[in-house]
């Protein structure tokens, strides 16, 4: 299979390549052009080492004196200060210098931690996104995004710094456990009604494929759910307007992921929940017709994804969303869908949000 390269620019010149495609781990020019220095550190985690930590520590040994790894325990409810510290921690226990280049191997949590520590360490080293689970190669490698969750709010405290490069080799998926790589597939299906409507029929057409773990189907599901990315980042960076219509289902998803507790839910399984609710809630609003609702129930539904909320009440979703990042002056603000391929960001009524939560079992 052909790499696909997908590349990102950004202001002042800043510029990435995000290489799609098959033994890429092994591949040398894979790691071309990558700033060379002495010391490299791998962030991974007792989940994905066995299976690739050594890949890509020999691939490095070729541009790095010496290739360090640090093994963190798994799990969503480890993005935290302690993991955070534990990096700090090897970093300046190594004395490593501002040259250091960090590798985050891994899924999403491993690649927002490792991209927050770059961010800090010695205010800044670089950093580069070796994403593992389907979720971080269509969306949490790309666009800078770097965080750790808080009891109180989900990516709570974080940056905004990008990778170096990100490397995603499709070969990695093979090892995937299914409800990992369905809850991937909650990422992908949000990036057909909130900019590329054709991109939603072709998941339909495909689902079956990719479930199966068709390695074409999964090329493309990666490189266009990229493009739109890239595309969004390109413009907004930093999240002022366009780029929170990736924030499309994540406020509900979020509450979701707060209020169970970490790791209850998987990200990607609370996202494709909170985007049912979403999508009512932009029918009920008058945006979106109510078959709209009904094609992403069977999308989701096929998808294995949850589409009943979790009864945390609704009191207790109005608050944890009050608390979300996109709301203003105490009013939650939702992405909604106002085509299909179009979302915006609005505040809606609390009296059709309750309704959206009753219908869908949050209540
Ligand atoms: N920065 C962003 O723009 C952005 C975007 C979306 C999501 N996120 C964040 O990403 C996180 C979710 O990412 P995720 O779904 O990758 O979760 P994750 O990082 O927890 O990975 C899922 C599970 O799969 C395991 N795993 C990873 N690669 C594997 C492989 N190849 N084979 C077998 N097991 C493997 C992991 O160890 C973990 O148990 C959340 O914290 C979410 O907030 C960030
Ligand atoms: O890249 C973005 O922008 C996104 O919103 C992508 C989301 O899928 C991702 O979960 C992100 O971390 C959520 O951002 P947050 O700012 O709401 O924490
Ligand atoms: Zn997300």
């Amino acid at each position: 299979m052909t790499a696909h390269n997908v590349s990102i620019a950004l202001p002042d010149g800043r510029a990435y390549e995000i290489r799609i495609g098959s033994q890429l781990l092994g591949e040398p020019t894979s790691w071309q052009g990558l700033p060379k220095s002495a010391a490299a550190l791998i962030v991974t985690n007792d989940r994905v080492a066995p299976y690739y930590l050594e890949r890509l520590r020999s691939a490095l040994l070729a541009r790095h004196a010496s290739v360090e790894a640090l093994v963190l325990p798994d799990g969503e409810f480890h993005k935290d200060w302690v993991s955070l510290q534990t990096v700090m921690d090897t970093l300046l226990e190594r004395q490593a210098d501002r040259k250091t280049v960090l590798y985050a191997l891994g899924g999403g949590v491993i690649g927002d931690l490792t991209g927050f520590a770059a961010s800090i360490y010695m205010r800044g080293v670089p950093f580069v996104q070796v994403p593992t689970t389907l979720l971080a190669q269509v969306d949490s490698s790309v666009g800078g995004k770097t965080a750790i969750n808080h009891p109180l709010g989900k990516n709570m405290i974080g940056t905004f710094y990008q990778p170096a490069r990100v490397i995603a080799d499709l070969d990695s998926l093979d090892t995937l456990p299914d409800r990992e790589l369905r809850a991937g597939l909650a990422e992908v299906i949000k990036y057909g009604p909130i900019a590329d409507a054709e991109f939603l029929t072709w998941i339909e057409v495909n689902l079956d494929a990719l479930l199966s773990r068709d390695k074409a189907a999964l090329a493309h599901a990666v490189r266009r759910s990229c493009e739109i990315k890239a595309w969004v980042v390109q413009q907004d960076e930093r999240e002022s307007g366009l780029r929170a219509i990736l924030n499309f289902g994540h406020t509900f998803g979020h509450a979701i992921e707060t209020g169970l507790g970490y790791g209850a839910w998987l990200h990607g399984e609370a996202v494709g929940c909170g985007m049912l609710l979403a999508s009512d809630l932009s029918a009920r609003t008058g945006r979106m017709p109510a078959d709209f609702v009904d094609r992403m129930r069977r999308l989701l539904e096929r998808t294995s994804l949850p589409v009943v909320a979790p009864a945390l009440g609704v009191e207790r979703y109005m608050s944890l969303m009050r608390g979300d990042k996109k709301s203003e002056a105490g009013e939650i603000r939702f992405v909604l869908i106002e085509a299909l391929g179009r979302a915006g960001t609005h505040a809606a009524p609390d009296d059709l949000v309750a309704q959206v939560l009753e219908t869908h079992g949050g209540a």
